[in-house]
């Protein structure tokens, strides 16, 4: 059973079709890099998966269970295991970094100990122990970014999306992060789906990589295996 399967999905914009009749499937602990020309598609991919926005017709399953039928959420975004990282980081700057990954936790009515246990895990895990009270503003993009991986792994989700989360960076920073992220995949044994146009992101991140183009799997390149980026 696949972790992640689309069948046949279709997903329009204002008339015009962004996702036109995608059937994927995503198996368990794979790492999918989603490439492919600006507005093909990659992020409102994610969108759906993660529960944001409904298909307008076909369906989208994860671990064999209907979440997403033609213009309805049948789970929605909370309750899909599904955990995001976006470019856009999104830390609450008022909150330490201690509170902005403790945040998913709370929602969640973790009790307090094991709460502040795994807060500790997973910092530690991304090498930040000694930024804990620390406020975003004082870290630096690297840091504030290795914040944003521990707030979505803190709940330990089954499924990682990540939006080009390392585009904003360096490239000597892009390069450790990327190791970073493949260090916390083997601890902790998500699948993975992760868009970006960086190739050698992409090579060095993906197990598989599925090229789009115009919304479907780019007939041409859409196979997967090594890539080759002759695109
Ligand atoms: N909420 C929205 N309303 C209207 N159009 C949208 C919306 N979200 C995305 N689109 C359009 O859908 C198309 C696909 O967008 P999407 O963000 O999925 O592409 P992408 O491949 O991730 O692009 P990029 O690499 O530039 O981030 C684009 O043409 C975009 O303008």
């Amino acid at each position: 059973m696949s972790v992640i399967e689309f069948r046949s999905v279709c997903k329009t914009y204002d008339r015009r079709r962004v996702i036109d009749d995608l059937s994927l499937k995503i198996e368990a602990k794979e790492r999918v890099v989603l490439f492919g020309p600006s507005g093909c598609g990659k992020s409102t991919v994610l969108h759906l998966i993660a529960g944001f926005i409904v298909p307008d017709k076909g369906d989208i399953l994860i671990n064999g269970e209907l979440v997403a039928t033609a213009k309805k959420n049948i789970r929605e975004a909370g309750q899909r295991g599904v955990g995001m990282v976006f470019q856009d980081l999104a830390l609450w700057p008022h909150m330490t970094v201690a509170e902005n990954v403790e945040f998913g936790l709370k929602a969640k009515r973790v009790p307090e100990k094991q709460c502040k246990q795994r807060v500790k895990e997973i910092i530690d895990l991304v090498g930040l122990s000694d930024y804990l009270n620390a406020s975003p503003g004082e870290l630096s993009g690297g840091q504030q970014q290795r914040v944003a991986l521990a707030r979505t792994l803190v709940v330990a989700p089954a499924i990682v999306l990540m939006d080009e989360p390392l585009s904003t960076l360096d490239e000597a920073l892009n390069v450790q992060l990327r190791h970073e992220i493949l260090r916390l995949y083997n601890e902790l044994n998500f699948t993975l789906v992760y868009v970006t146009h960086n190739r050698d992101e992409a090579e060095s991140l993906g197990t598989r990589t599925i090229y789009l183009r115009q919304g479907r799997i780019d007939s041409a390149l859409g196979i997967v295996g090594r890539v080759h980026f002759e695109y």
